[in-house]
């Protein structure tokens, strides 16, 4: 993000439009590299109380398409405090069986979808080429035989991808890319780094509306930059819940410098409307 220049500004206007860019989304980007997020997703989800208890688990393939639970009075704000509270899947080479085994699956029947499959076939039937192709493009290593593939990929996954492609090219973009051990600080591998890099660098600098940029007819003033600076998304959940406390930086765990505080503290604050007020 920062050598990117992806970091948002604390102070000031980006200047970095570029009419050039295509701010669109990319195929390799849909069809494979953000759905690096399935790996991320726990398979019961939390029902927290107020006291920061836990008083339930949901199963995943009992909620599919079923909105229900969220009606029930006060499990909208217990759902809200289990996902702020509830650490994510562990970024690593592994799917939830809720997802692979159990995706959509209708009362009962006892199996669903599997949304790995999914993946694999949505980048075939996009025509994405195959993971080798993109770790040219990303300026890594080309694999000439399956034995070269090990730089980024643990050896056990190798052999298995050996024994199921015929080619190192034929290995599919998300899959092959899944595979690869992660890159310093990131919860992605090189690959998917440099895709999701781009894309967030093409969304950015290609967007003549960003929200930071100068110059342009409807840019922010920079005292309602500033205001808007102001917010965070603990904000919106205290703004439109009945949860009353939470941890202002409210997508990383608690800890003593992200302590849980009251919706009123100044350390969740509230925006300031006044820089809109037309005279
Ligand atoms: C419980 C959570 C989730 C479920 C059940 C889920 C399920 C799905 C399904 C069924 C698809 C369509 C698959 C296909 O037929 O091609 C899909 C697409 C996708 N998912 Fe997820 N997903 C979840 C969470 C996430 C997360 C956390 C991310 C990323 C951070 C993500 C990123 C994507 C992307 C980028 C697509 C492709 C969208 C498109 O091309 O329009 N998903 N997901």
């Amino acid at each position: 993000m920062q050598q990117l220049g992806l970091l948002p500004l604390q102070r000031g206007f980006s200047q970095d439009y570029d009419s050039n860019l295509n701010p669109t989304i990319f195929n390799e980007f849909a069809g494979a590299a953000f759905r690096f997020g399935h790996t991320l997703i726990q398979g019961r989800h939390h029902l927290t109380n107020a006291r920061g208890t836990k008083e339930r688990d949901i199963l995943l393939r009992q909620h599919f398409f079923k909105t229900q639970e969220i009606y029930t009075p006060g499990n909208l704000d217990k759902f809200l405090i289990g996902l702020a509270t509830q650490p994510g899947q562990k970024p690593e080479h592994y799917f939830s069986k809720e997802l692979t085994n159990h995706l959509f699956e209708e009362e009962g029947k006892g199996f669903g979808l599997d949304l790995v499959s999914l993946n694999i076939q949505r980048g075939r039937d996009h025509g994405i080429p195959g993971y080798n192709a993109y770790r040219s493009i990303c300026g890594l290593s080309t694999a000439n035989n399956f034995n070269d593939l090990c730089d980024l990929i643990p050896s056990s996954i190798v052999d298995r991808f050996e024994r199921l492609y015929e080619s190192v090219d034929d290995i599919d973009l998300f899959i092959g890319s899944i595979s690869e051990r992660l890159a310093k600080g990131a919860v992605v591998g090189p690959t998917f780094q440099c895709l999701i890099g781009e894309q967030f660098l093409r969304l950015k600098r290609g967007d003549r509306y960003f929200y930071d940029l100068a110059g342009q007819s409807g840019s922010f003033t920079e005292e309602q930059l500033n205001e808007i600076r102001r917010t965070s998304f603990a904000r919106l959940v205290c703004d439109n819940s009945n949860v009353r406390s939470i941890q202002p930086l409210i997508f990383k765990s608690k800890t003593a410098v992200n302590p849980i505080v009251d919706c009123e503290s100044s350390s969740i604050p509230r925006v300031n409307l006044r820089p809109w007020q037309e005279v």
